[in-house]
């Protein structure tokens, strides 16, 4: 079955059986999964195989960083796990972005896509002059975006606020775009943020949605409530 939807739910959970419990809510016509750093180094490849059986299409989020060897090794055999996506920190450098896509067309059959981070949605200009960057956050991205590009990455993670202005400048990167919050939801840690709607409009191809739909008291009406609002 495929997705009809760019809606990509987190599930940022502690166990397998948590995850689970909420995939079973969801429908995979509806949203594609994301396994993140949480749940993959609790329960390990066995729960994206089971998700990939449930019907899902699972967006493995490990933002691999290190140095091009050893990323390029985990990106394969993250795509030897079949998963639909797969991203890794363009910080790393074009280096190790180009030694990942190189290693990925080596592979037969499909591969995922490879989708680099830019800035993290949590962080704002003060965290980046924290890390020693005195840049706004925008300028950051369309850097790393250059640099994505050059190394052949599909996409991207960054801000839908950024959105507009990386399809200006990148027309082939698709935009996966964590921070989204539907109006009225809690912020939380996130700090570049804009709703579903806001996010689509401004050029985000895929929208990653955790709490907002993960902690709701019924995940799978605030899922469609989510579909409805993007119909
Ligand atoms: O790569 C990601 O998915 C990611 C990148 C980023 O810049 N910001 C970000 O929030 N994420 C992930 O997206 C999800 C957002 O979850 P919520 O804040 O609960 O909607 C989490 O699983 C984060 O790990």
């Amino acid at each position: 079955m495929s997705c009809q939807t760019p809606i990509i739910v987190a599930l940022d959970f502690p166990s397998r059986d948590a995850a689970l419990a909420l995939a079973d809510q969801l429908d995979p016509a509806l949203c594609r999964v994301k396994v993140g750093k949480e749940l993959f180094t609790r329960s390990g490849p066995a729960v994206v195989e089971t998700l990939q059986d449930k019907g899902f299409e699972v967006f493995l989020d490990l933002k691999f960083h290190d140095i091009p060897n050893t990323t390029a090794m985990a990106v394969k055999a993250a795509a030897e796990m079949g998963v639909w996506m797969v991203n890794v920190h363009c910080s790393g450098g074009l280096r190790m972005m180009a030694a990942c896509r190189n290693e990925l067309d080596k592979l037969a059959g499909k591969q995922p896509l490879l989708i680099g981070v830019t800035v993290l949605t949590s962080m704002e200009q003060e965290d980046l002059a924290g890390i020693g960057l005195d840049i706004a956050p925008q300028e950051q991205v369309l850097r790393l975006a250059g640099l994505a590009t050059q190394a052949g990455m599909d996409g991207l993670v960054c801000s839908a606020q950024e959105a507009l202005a990386l399809k200006a400048a990148h027309p082939a990167l698709q935009l996966v775009t964590p921070g989204i919050r539907p109006a009225g939801s809690a912020a939380d840690d996130q700090r570049r943020i804009l709703t579903p709607v806001e996010a689509l409009q401004a050029g985000s191809d895929f929208l990653v949605i955790g709490r907002p739909i993960s902690q709701a008291a019924d995940p799978a009406q605030a899922l469609a409530a989510v579909v409805a609002e993007l119909a």
